[in-house]
């Protein structure tokens, strides 16, 4: 079983070496931090948090990188090969990349001014991956109130826990591509917003243009995502569909209203999400290069 001091005799500085790497990796690109946060969230809701989403592809196998969520999307495999090779000459063999994605997203989280919370560590890595799976269990951008809920759901989330954790989306930026038909084409949004998006997602083209899932502070973990939400700023589909008068918005409101629950419900949520079926024991292994099996 998992234990928060998993390495404390075996691999003692593991953990702030960590922090450091995170903490540099930020100061240089705050966006580095959200995209942490997201690369774990990739990871857990495919096989559980087993670093399956690391693996690169081979001619004999087919990772998660080119699934239609982290094709051309997912970043920050440079950061944790970095800390990988840090961890692996202080105590060779010993900290999985699975751990050290879920210590990195926690340290992003804590650097951008969210909440911190307890990452239970003792994680082993994947032996395989599933495309298949990343295509099918995470969440699009298209997805509407109620295919977000059974996408949680089914991983053992409840709606206000997917509320909870889509506050993630007060950090980091989404591509033209993923919210082209929400500026031009829905009703629930803020018109001068939409407008203002438009400049740089044109109609056609420029599908790898970037805006901020939070229009207002997205280098920093606050509640102003909810905010928004409530203004009809949301960028994505499927942020708006948490405020568009359907059962999650009073949580909305409240997140709103509330940094702190908002912060908590966060951090709780996230303890959750870190701990989906881990490899533990004899299963799995501990890779030597997070990018492929030993
Ligand atoms: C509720 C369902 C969710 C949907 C539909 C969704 C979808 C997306 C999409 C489409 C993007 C932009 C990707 C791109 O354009 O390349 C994105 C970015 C992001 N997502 Fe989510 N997401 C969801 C939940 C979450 C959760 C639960 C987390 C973390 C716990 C998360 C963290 C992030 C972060 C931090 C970014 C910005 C990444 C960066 O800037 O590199 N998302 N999400
Ligand atoms: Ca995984």
């Amino acid at each position: 079983q998992l234990s928060t001091n998993f390495y404390s005799t075996s691999c003692p500085r593991a953990i702030s070496t960590i922090k450091s790497a995170v903490n540099s990796a930020v100061a240089k690109e705050a966006r580095m931090g959200a995209s942490l946060l997201r690369l774990h969230f990739h990871d857990c809701f495919v096989q559980g948090c087993d670093a399956s989403v690391l693996l690169d592809d081979t001619s004999g196998f087919t990772g998660e990188k080119t699934a239609f969520p982290n094709a051309n999307s997912l970043r920050g495999f440079d950061v944790i090969d970095t800390i990988k090779s840090q961890v692996e000459s202080l105590c060779p063999g010993v900290v999985s990349c699975s751990d050290i994605i879920a210590v990195a997203a926690r340290d992003s989280v804590v650097a951008l001014g969210g909440p911190s919370w307890p990452v239970q560590l003792g994680r082993r890595d994947s032996t395989t991956a599933s495309l298949s799976s990343a295509n099918s269990d995470l969440p699009g951008p298209g997805s509407d109130l109620s295919a977000l809920i059974t996408a949680f759901s089914n991983k053992g989330f409840t709606a206000n826990e997917m509320v909870a954790l889509s506050g993630s989306h007060t950090i980091g930026q989404a591509r033209c591509t993923n919210f082209r038909t929400r500026i031009y084409n829905e009703a629930n949004i803020n018109s001068t917003y939409a407008t203002s998006l438009q400049a740089n997602c044109p109609n056609s083209g420029g599908d790898d243009n970037l805006a901020p899932l939070d229009t207002t502070t997205p280098k920093f973990f606050d509640n102003a995502y909810f905010k928004n939400l409530l203004s009809q700023k949301g960028l994505l589909h499927s942020d708006q569909q948490l405020f568009n008068g359907g059962s999650t918005d009073s949580q909305v409101t409240t997140y709103s209203n509330n940094l702190v629950s908002f912060k908590t419900d966060f951090a709780n949520a996230m303890v959750k999400m870190s701990n989906l079926s881990p490899l533990t024991g004899t299963s799995g292994q501990i890779r030597t290069n997070c990018r492929k099996v030993n």
